[in-house]
């Protein structure tokens, strides 16, 4: 398999390149050159396989530059049920990402039924669906700088989940530093004692002003600096990495395989979404052929892909317009896989997209709104609901009474949305992409009790914590990185 870039002046690269390479140097993302196709018969034939062998299938159909005996076993040494052992009681833990059927629901038009669950995502070690692809990432980052007997300093940036996932994903790991942008203030005490509590001499979390966007501009500011870029040899972690894309592809697979009998059935995915990434895998499992009916983005109050997707319109909103909500994770207003799918929707046209996407840096968006284009998108499979906190609140009472199941706020977010486009006969799966223990006040103001809390996680609040404080200035954070890297 071979990679392009988005913006349309990187072509021809392996997997194995742009692992390391992250962002493309032209400013766009990597996609592969075309979607490898899987045939309904290949589909029923993955039945009955482990997550591991699933993703060894999946994964080899783009990792073809990785020998098949060492990717699979990556892939084994990564989907472990030791490593991802946080599933609920009732739930086969060996099942990695197993389907939490939560009962039979009434249709929008009150004409029949169909079942809803949750594809529990959150099992591994940091508790949020970051863990699916970012072990996985561990593991190929240390085999292919070994193979090249080079070293990585990893540039991200987080709004709570992605931090926590890539530091427990890289800790200790020969050759890998991280340095981890957070947004000052506005994650859960919960997710800044995970990062900031590690004392990894690999691991480096600083704090800035501002939102996830600002850290989000700063990691590609960096990235694009290809001078710098090369000589500090600064990768990402973020799902701006193909890798991490199509790590998320896998269990897409995984929660169809688990729903349906045959391949003849369709199922939606209902996903929480802030920087498009997980359902951007969603889109790639449904271009590589998996029967997904629909694909529903489902946002908080940070809603500018609702409007998108409802008008054509795509407004990024500035830092001081982003809220802070009761799903954090997902408080993001410029969305970068977004690029991805605009890449696919608009005919891959490169220059078309290097254009619009200079557009929203200078002016803020772009409007497709009375277009033939935006006809178009309905082939695609993407609908769009948004959730804000009275609902989420709602939701999580609803599915607590109803169930006895306790949700997490994102969560929340996407089965609110989910239960707008519910359809007679078509299995309705919400992507769990946190545990509720993670956003423990607004559980406790919902159900006037704290969420459990995995015994490994006890007093983690309690722990000394080192964060550095910085300004949002991509020299200060470049001068940072190379006073820590030599
Ligand atoms: C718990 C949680 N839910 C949902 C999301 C949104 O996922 P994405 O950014 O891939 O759209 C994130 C972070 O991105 C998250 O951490
Ligand atoms: N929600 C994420 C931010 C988006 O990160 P990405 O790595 O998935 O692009 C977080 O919790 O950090």
């Amino acid at each position: 398999m071979r990679y392009i870039s988005t913006r349309g002046s990187q072509q021809n690269l392996s997997f194995l390149q742009i692992l390391l390479a992250g962002l493309a140097p032209d400013g766009g993302l990597y996609l592969p050159e075309t979607y490898p196709q899987v045939s309904q018969a290949t589909v029923d034939s993955w039945r009955g396989l482990s997550y591991a062998q699933l993703a060894f299938e999946v994964l080899s159909l783009y990792a073809d530059d990785i020998p098949a005996e060492d990717l699979r076993a990556i892939c084994e040494k990564t989907y472990t049920k030791e490593v991802y052992c946080h599933a609920r009681a009732g739930d086969q833990p060996s099942d990695i990402t197993p389907v939490h059927w939560l009962g039979e629901e009434t249709v929008v038009n009150g004409q029949g039924t169909t079942s809803i669950g949750l594809l529990s995502l959150s099992n591994g070690p940091t508790l949020a669906f970051k863990d699916m692809a970012m072990q996985l990432l561990g593991n190929l980052f240390e085999y292919a700088l070994a193979r090249e007997n080079k070293e990585l300093n990893i540039l991200g940036a987080t709004s709570g989940d992605t931090g926590s996932a890539a530091e427990y994903a890289m800790r200790g790991k020969k050759g890998i530093k991280v340095f981890m942008l957070s947004p000052k203030g506005k994650m859960s005490p919960f997710q800044c004692a995970q990062m900031y509590s590690l004392t990894d001499e690999n691991i480096f979390n600083i704090a800035i002003e501002g939102v996830f966007d600002d850290a989000q501009d700063i990691v590609k500011a960096v990235s694009n600096d290809l001078s710098f870029k090369a000589e500090h040899q600064i990768g990402t972690v973020n799902s701006i990495n193909w890798a991490r894309v199509v790590a998320q592809v896998v269990y897409y697979f995984a929660g169809y395989l688990r729903s349906t009998n045959n391949s003849s059935e369709k199922v939606s995915f209902c996903v929480p979404s802030g920087n498009f990434g997980n359902v951007c895998a969603g889109h790639i499992a449904r271009m590589m052929g998996l029967p997904i009916e629909k694909l529903i983005v489902a946002t908080n109050e940070n809603d500018v892909l609702d409007e998108f997707f409802k008008t054509g319109v795509y407004r990024a909103r500035k830092s001081a317009e982003t809220f802070h909500t009761s799903s954090p994770s997902m408080d993001i207003s410029k969305a970068s896989n977004f690029e991805r799918f605009v890449f696919d929707w608009l005919g891959r046209d490169g220059a078309q997209v290097a254009k619009l996407f200079k557009q929203v840096d200078t002016t803020g968006g772009f409007d497709y709104s009375n277009t033939e284009q935006l006809q178009a998108i309905a082939q695609y499979g993407f609908v769009s609901g948004r959730s804000t906190h009275t609902d989420r609140i709602h939701t999580i009472q609803s599915v607590a009474s109803l169930y006895d199941t306790v949700i997490d706020t994102h969560t929340a977010d996407g089965m609110k949305v989910a239960r707008e486009y519910l359809t007679a006969g078509v299995k309705m799966l919400v992507l769990e992409t946190a545990l509720p223990i993670k956003f423990a006040s607004t559980i406790e103001e919902a159900l006037g009790h704290p969420p459990s809390r995995p015994s490994a996680f006890e007093g983690i609040e309690d722990l000394p914590q080192q964060v550095t404080e910085m300004a949002p200035d991509v020299q200060v954070v470049k001068q940072f990185i190379v006073d820590h890297t030599v």
